[in-house]
């Protein structure tokens, strides 16, 4: 980055190895690509190899230095297999956005099964120890590193009719202030993003419904549904050195919906 006086001062994240799970698409995919503006080199991945290609190229086209691999967190193979091409293909990791997360169910908590909590469970908060975990040694190998793990508002107020993914959400929430004391002895900060409504396929049952989406707009203290990019800078921020006194903490970014609940 150059400023008016010709001096160039490097970008807040450069030299630093990032790793974004489910980042093809939606919020993960915005944050990505701020890590990527921001100096990041980043490792793209999700479950399907022809959507970690697509994403790869496109933000190789913006100039970006990113790689892609697949990778279903909730597969242990897959999730050993994303470390090792950070550090292959990286050298290392610095950061680590936990941001994959899955819904198959909605309606009545009392009529959700096992099979549901088992998946949502697995790969909402399992999977994300679980990747925790191979990542911190790697961070100590480089001095240190940020952790950030994507929650959502649902987890501080259950949203009615998505009772076992609020409950997976609420877990995380406690997994960041669980890990965070441990973790900063290591020079490893860990924090939560919780969005609120953002425009992504995931929440589209919620905004493509003309009722539930007024219940919602009434709510915001922003009338608008939040994007993917109004999530991005905050992640960003939390990973750089503009936030290395803060950890165990959670941004909640909703529109003012959070605090109006
Ligand atoms: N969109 C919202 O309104 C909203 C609100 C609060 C929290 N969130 C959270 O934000 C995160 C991203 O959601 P989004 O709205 O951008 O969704 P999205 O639909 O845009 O993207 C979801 C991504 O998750 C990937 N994915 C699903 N299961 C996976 C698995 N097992 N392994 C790897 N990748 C997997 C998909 O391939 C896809 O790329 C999630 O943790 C979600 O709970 C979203």
């Amino acid at each position: 980055m150059q400023s008016a006086g010709g001096v160039t001062t490097p970008k807040k994240l450069q030299g630093k190895v990032a790793l974004v799970t489910a980042s093809t698409e939606g919020i993960g995919l915005a944050i990505a690509r701020r890590l990527g503006h921001d100096g990041a080199r980043v490792l793209l991945s999700s479950r399907k190899q022809q959507n970690v290609d697509r994403a790869v190229q496109d933000l190789r086209n913006e100039g970006l230095e990113v790689e892609g691999t697949v990778c279903h967190v909730g597969n242990r193979e897959d999730r050993e297999k994303l470390i090792e091409t950070a550090v292959q293909r990286f050298g290392g990791i610095d950061i680590l956005v936990s941001n994959a997360a899955v819904n198959p169910f909605a309606g009545s908590i009392l009529e959700s099964n096992e099979e549901v909590w088992d998946k949502i469970l697995d790969v909402n908060v399992k999977a994300t120890f679980l990747l925790v975990k191979l990542a911190v040694p790697k961070m100590q190998e480089r001095g240190g590193g940020s952790i950030v793990i994507v929650s959502s508002v649902a987890g501080f107020t259950p949203f009615p009719t998505l009772g076992p993914y609020s409950v997976s959400k609420t877990a995380l929430l406690g997994l960041t202030k669980a890990l965070a004391p441990e973790l900063s002895p290591l020079n490893i900060r860990v924090n939560c993003l919780a969005p609120g409504l953002i425009r992504t396929k995931f929440s589209s049952a919620l905004w493509k419904n003309e009722a539930v989406c007024e219940h919602l707009m009434s709510t915001l203290g922003i009338s608008r549904i939040g994007q993917p990019d109004d999530c991005a800078g905050a992640v960003s921020f939390l990973c750089s050195p503009d936030a290395s006194y803060i950890t165990g903490e959670t941004i909640v970014v909703s529109g003012g919906s959070h605090s109006r609940l």
